[in-house]
């Protein structure tokens, strides 16, 4: 996306379609309850088909390390599992658009309420960008939660209190992004309830019409 430029301010990113050198910007959304593995798999899809991976939590988590002004507000939101305002992640999103160099992007974790989906889609009707598809990855709260709970990675929403708030915020406010989507017949459902390398197999089933 070398051409989209912005003067920090979302309101002038510059109308384009395409990058400098004529190349289609691709943008495929990864969505799925919290642990459903929807990092696990973009890990793959990177290496398979040269996609970049960017991830709306890891995003957020960056920018309270990095100590922004933006920071305790983030930080308090993830600690009770609640959205981010779009405004704010959006900006994370399109700096790391700008700084990838690549035209083909996964978008994890994003849109996950109705503010975050109408906030971008404002924002890219004016670059006449649109999801190519959706992947969703469809697992019981039952296994998600062990997932979670068994992740140790250090996250401080990892904890059972957390987690029964992403999943209510799940149900209530990204569920419906995802069904939106589905009224477009842009969804791709995956059983993200089998192991690893199987949930790649229908990925990448996938991934391969895309790329055709
Ligand atoms: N198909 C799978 N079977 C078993 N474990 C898995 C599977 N996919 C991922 N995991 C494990 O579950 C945990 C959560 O996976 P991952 O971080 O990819 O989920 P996520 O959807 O990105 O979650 P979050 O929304 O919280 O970021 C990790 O420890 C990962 O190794
Ligand atoms: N669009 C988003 C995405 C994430 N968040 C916040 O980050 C938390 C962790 O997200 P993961 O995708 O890494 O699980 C999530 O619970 C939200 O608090 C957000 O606000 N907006
Ligand atoms: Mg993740």
């Amino acid at each position: 996306m070398g051409s989209v430029t912005d003067t920090a301010n979302m309101g002038s990113v510059t109308d384009t379609t395409n990058t400098e050198s004529g190349k289609k910007v691709t943008v495929i959304f990864v969505l799925g309850g919290p642990g459903s593995g929807k990092g696990t798999q973009c890990t793959n899809i990177v290496q398979n088909f040269g996609y970049t991976h960017l991830s709306a939590g890891d995003l957020l988590r960056a920018e309270i390390k990095s100590g922004s002004e933006n920071g305790t507000m983030i930080q308090n939101m993830i600690k009770e599992g609640k959205i981010v305002p779009a405004e704010v992640t959006i900006k994370l999103l399109q700096k790391a658009i700008q700084e990838s160099g690549n035209e083909k992007f996964l978008i994890d974790g994003f849109p996950r309420n109705e503010e975050n989906r109408a906030s971008f889609e404002s924002i890219v009707r004016l670059l006449r960008i649109v999801p190519e598809i959706v992947l969703f990855f469809d697992c019981s709260e039952e296994e998600m939660e062990k997932r979670l709970l068994n992740r140790n990675q250090g996250r401080e929403d990892d904890n059972i209190e957390t987690i029964r708030k992403r999943f209510k915020v799940y149900m209530e406010s990204s569920l419906p992004v995802i069904q939106y989507y589905g009224n477009l017949g842009k969804v791709r459902r995956i059983d993200a309830a089998k192991p690893i390398d199987v949930v790649f197999e229908e990925v990448k089933a996938i991934f391969e019409k895309v790329d055709a």
